[in-house]
């Protein structure tokens, strides 16, 4: 091995053993030439799982999914170029949907910038405001000072990226040629790494008094528990919401409509209801406590939006600031589990929580009468109701996770949901769902058809390592969500601009991805899809035929129908 093959050797192995030290065990490699060093050791390393994806847009995204599903960072590692740039909306996604990432970018020496040689961009702060941090790392040097900055560096990037909020993080690589590293020996010294720990934010002791005036002169509170919440908060946040006697508004994505933590007192009809305008001046609260990320009922966020005298505590992990409608007063940055452990006290009435249960409950009987009639709404009811135990749902932006947040009640079936709503793209969205689906028995993907076309190519890296995957594409020939919006009255304009048919059967997609194809137009189809589905292995793929504007006067008739019941009745 000469000099150069040496230093190019330690230091990249010295990087990537403080890593994989630390815990980090799966890395996405694209393709590339500049990247070969960091590819090859990777691929080396006997404890990091490595998958190949030509397409960095596609293999960015995946990761994001992995590091979705195991809240654990995942590494990425692309060449120089445009390769680079590919990663940036699964970058944009996982900052603002707190997901870690270690994206590594290979890059030319500084020789060989800005000097018109090929395959050269400017890398440097290439994320920009996007990323936690990054570094463009020194080139590879021997010596033990350079082979501690490297763990350092490693080590330091990791430490944000697992910080509370979770997120990505940029190391830009300049290498030199020769680019093979040697193999040879043991090159990953396990234990000599530093060690990264990242601790949950408590509240300190001297912070909670006025907090506690606030919970504790208040009986009319909710809880509204949004995206994002922690796993071993949710049973705190149940538990604490049961015990203030204080209706807990759940959104899909908080992962309290389904599991073991005991649904009594969760609210999942809210967005109907709320649309429906069935809310009286005596089920106004005069607390707000809300979780996590904002919930994705657009009426749930206008409701909080007229709220404008009544607290609003929100309660972070870390220092995101999660307030869209600016009606925050109390901002907590701390782990939900310590939140509701410093502050929960029994309450001394139910009457208050039972108006929102019977209100809820009241609701879900109406919709049942009316979402009868087979469409996106009664395909979405029927796969949440069908699935098997344990089962991770991916939904896909616009009407997909809308039709979730409508129809998916709550259950003791551990029924995991989730979903890209850091930036709301409708990109990636596969991809996401096939990397998700690398850690759970049991995946499926519910998705429009637009944001199936635009990561269809997603599919190969499901066929190429053998991914269990139910895809439900819920096709209706366009952007169904644009005919609920105001431009649904740009009659001339509107087809062309927002419904944007495509015209396209999805069959020859799975052919050419080795899916498993079934084409649905009914409800028994449906559930004989998912029957056979769920016995298969590999890719399948249920193609539901949908109607855009059948979808928008079915829910309309469901809004109307508990507005005349509810407003008919007593007042609920
Ligand atoms: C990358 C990206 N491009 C465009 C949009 C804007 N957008 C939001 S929803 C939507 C239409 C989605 O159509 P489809 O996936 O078929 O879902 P549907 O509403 O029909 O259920 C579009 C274009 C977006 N959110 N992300
Ligand atoms: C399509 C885009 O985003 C819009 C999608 C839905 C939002 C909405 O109003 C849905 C109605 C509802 O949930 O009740 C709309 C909004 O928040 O106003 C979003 O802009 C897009 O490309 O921006
Ligand atoms: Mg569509």
């Amino acid at each position: 091995m000469n000099e150069h093959q040496q230093r190019l050797t330690d230091y990249l192995a010295a990087f990537i053993d403080e890593l994989s030290s630390n815990g980090v065990d799966e890395a996405v490699i694209s393709p590339g030439s500049r990247s070969t060093p960091l590819a090859l050791l990777l691929t080396h390393h006997p404890r990091i799982k490595t998958y190949v994806n030509v397409d960095e847009r596609s293999a960015a995204f995946f990761a994001l999914g992995i590091a979705k599903a195991k809240r654990k960072p995942v590494i990425l590692v692309c060449t120089s170029g445009t390769a680079a740039a590919n990663y940036y909306p699964a970058v944009i996604e996982a900052r603002y949907a707190k997901v870690p990432l270690l994206v590594l970018t290979a890059d030319r020496p500084h020789e060989l910038r800005e000097v018109g040689a090929p395959q050269a961009i400017d890398q440097l702060d290439l994320y920009g405001r996007h990323v936690k941090w990054a570094v463009d790392m020194a080139l590879p040097e021997s010596g033990q000072e350079v082979l501690r900055y490297a763990r350092s560096a490693a080590v330091r990037g990791l430490g944000m990226s697992i910080g509370e909020p979770h997120g990505p993080v940029h190391f830009n690589f300049p290498l030199r040629e020769p680019l093979i590293p040697d193999l040879r020996g043991d090159l990953f010294e396990e234990g000599t790494a530093k060690r990264v720990y990242q601790g949950e934010r408590t509240l300190a002791l001297d912070q909670g008094e006025e907090l506690e005036k606030v919970l504790n002169e208040r009986n009319r509170g909710i809880i509204i528990c949004g995206p994002g919440m922690s796993p071993d908060g949710i049973q705190a946040v149940a538990d604490f919401g049961r015990a203030k006697g204080f209706p807990i508004l759940a959104d899909p994505l908080s992962n309290m409509r389904s599991g073991k933590h005991g649904t009594d007192g969760i609210i999942d009809a809210y967005d109907t209801f709320l649309k429906a305008g069935t809310i009286g001046e005596h089920m106004k609260p005069d607390l707000i406590i809300r979780f996590g990320a904002m919930a994705v009922s657009k009426p749930l966020m206008l409701f909080l939006k007229g709220l404008e005298d009544v607290p609003q505590l929100v309660i972070t992990r870390g220092e995101e600031w999660q307030d869209p409608t600016g009606r925050g007063t109390h901002y907590v940055y701390a782990h939900e589990r310590h939140f509701c452990d410093r502050f929960t006290r029994e309450a001394k009435q139910r009457d208050w929580i039972e108006k929102w249960i019977r209100l809820n409950e009241k609701t879900k009987d109406l919709m049942q009468e009316v979402i009868g009639e087979w469409g996106e709404g009664k395909a979405v009811k029927c796969l949440l109701e069908t699935i098997p135990e344990q089962s991770s749902v991916f939904v896909s932006n616009s009407m997909p996770i809308r039709d979730v947040d409508t129809f998916f009640f709550s259950n003791d079936r551990s029924i995991s949901i989730h979903a890209n709503r850091g930036a709301n793209g409708i990109d990636g969205v596969v991809s996401t769902a096939l990397g998700m689906s690398t850690q759970s028995p049991s995946t499926y993907l519910l998705i429009g058809d637009l944001a199936f076309f635009h990561d269809m190519n997603g599919l190969l890296v499901g066929r190429k390592y053998g991914l269990d995957l139910t895809v439900i594409v819920m096709n209706n020939n366009g952007g169904g969500i644009f005919s609920y919006l105001p431009q649904a009255k740009e009659g001339a304009y509107f087809e062309e601009l927002f419904g944007t048919p495509m015209d396209l059967e999805f069959s020859h997609a799975a052919a050419m991805y080795g899916a498993d194809y079934s084409l649905v137009k009914t409800e028994s189809d449906f559930l004989q899809a998912l029957r056979q589905a769920e016995g298969t292995k590999g890719l399948k793929i249920i193609e539901v035929l949908a109607d855009r504007q059948k979808n928008v006067e079915n829910h309309r008739k469901m809004w109307e129908f508990v507005s005349r019941e509810i407003h008919g009745g007593e007042r609920s």
